[in-house]
């Protein structure tokens, strides 16, 4: 069976510089696929591809097996999930509502009840009626993560999800991603975090310059080699009772 998100050999360009260079991605039902790689690999960009934000010039990306850019933003929306990277709220609405914005295919008091559970999932109940301009940058990251979760979509995609969070959110935010895939959901997930992801990813995709530099379990795709030549790192996983740990300085 074709899995719910793919991407096979996608180029993109923006300001005439190559961000997608034959790319190709699959995320399977309830899997949770990390994408990490360096500043500029290309990881905002193949998931922007994914929900339709950035045209491709080669190759395609397929939502549920249909090429997204056939399919109307309604039909996107219905599909899947998408935090984007930024965080820019314009209008200063308590969190709910901004949350319950992931279920425009509900009457109201539905989606606000929604989104109300999913502000407590990400550790968020007590923003409920908070202003989101009036919040910290870290207090709206949980609200937009919220929003996503609100829309209950099949497929999420979620940019960044952990940046700005304190470490015990980190983690309580992949655990619910994570919720999601073992509940059949198809994510994927950008990070910075090398352990994070090797901790909570079914699989890792590395990112270098647009391409996939490699695709596969945590431990094998984050192997020295890759560490050292996409990275720059000089590292090694030790297993602990607690999940790996990197321990890695940088390469001389
Ligand atoms: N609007 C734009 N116009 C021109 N180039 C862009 C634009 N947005 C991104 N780029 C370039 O595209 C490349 C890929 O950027 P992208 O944001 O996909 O990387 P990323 O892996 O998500 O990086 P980061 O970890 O810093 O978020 C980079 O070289 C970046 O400079």
């Amino acid at each position: 069976m074709i899995a719910p998100l793919t991407m096979w050999d996608a180029e993109a360009t923006l300001g005439g510089r190559k961000v997608l260079d034959g790319a190709d991605v699959q995320v399977e039902r309830g899997r949770l696929v990390a994408l990490v790689g360096p500043n500029g690999a290309g990881k905002s960009s193949l998931i922007k591809a994914f929900v339709g934000l950035l045209a491709l010039d080669g190759g395609v990306a397929r939502l549920n097996g249909d090429d997204v850019t056939t399919l109307s933003p309604r039909e996107r929306a219905r599909r899947v999930a998408y935090l984007p990277q930024e965080r820019r709220i314009a209008w200063n609405l308590p969190a709910v509502e901004v949350a319950a914005l992931g279920a425009p295919f509900l009457a109201g008091p539905e989606a606000l009840a929604r989104a109300k559970r999913a502000l407590a999932e990400v550790g968020g109940a007590h923003l409920v009626d908070r202003g989101v301009a009036e919040m910290s940058g870290g207090e709206r990251a949980r609200v937009l993560l919220a929003r996503a979760l609100t829309t209950d979509a099949p497929m999420l995609l979620a940019d960044e999800p952990i940046a700005g969070l304190d470490p015990d959110a980190q983690r309580l935010v992949l655990e619910r991603l994570r919720g999601r895939a073992d509940g059949g959901a198809a994510v994927l997930v950008s990070l910075h975090d090398l352990a994070l992801a090797a901790a909570f990813a079914d699989q890792v995709v590395v990112m270098h310059q647009g391409q996939v530099a490699a695709a596969a379990p945590p431990m094998e795709a984050l192997e020295p080699g890759v560490l050292r030549s996409v990275f720059g790192l000089d590292g090694r996983w030790v297993e602990t009772p607690d999940g790996p740990l990197l321990a890695a300085r940088r390469a001389q």
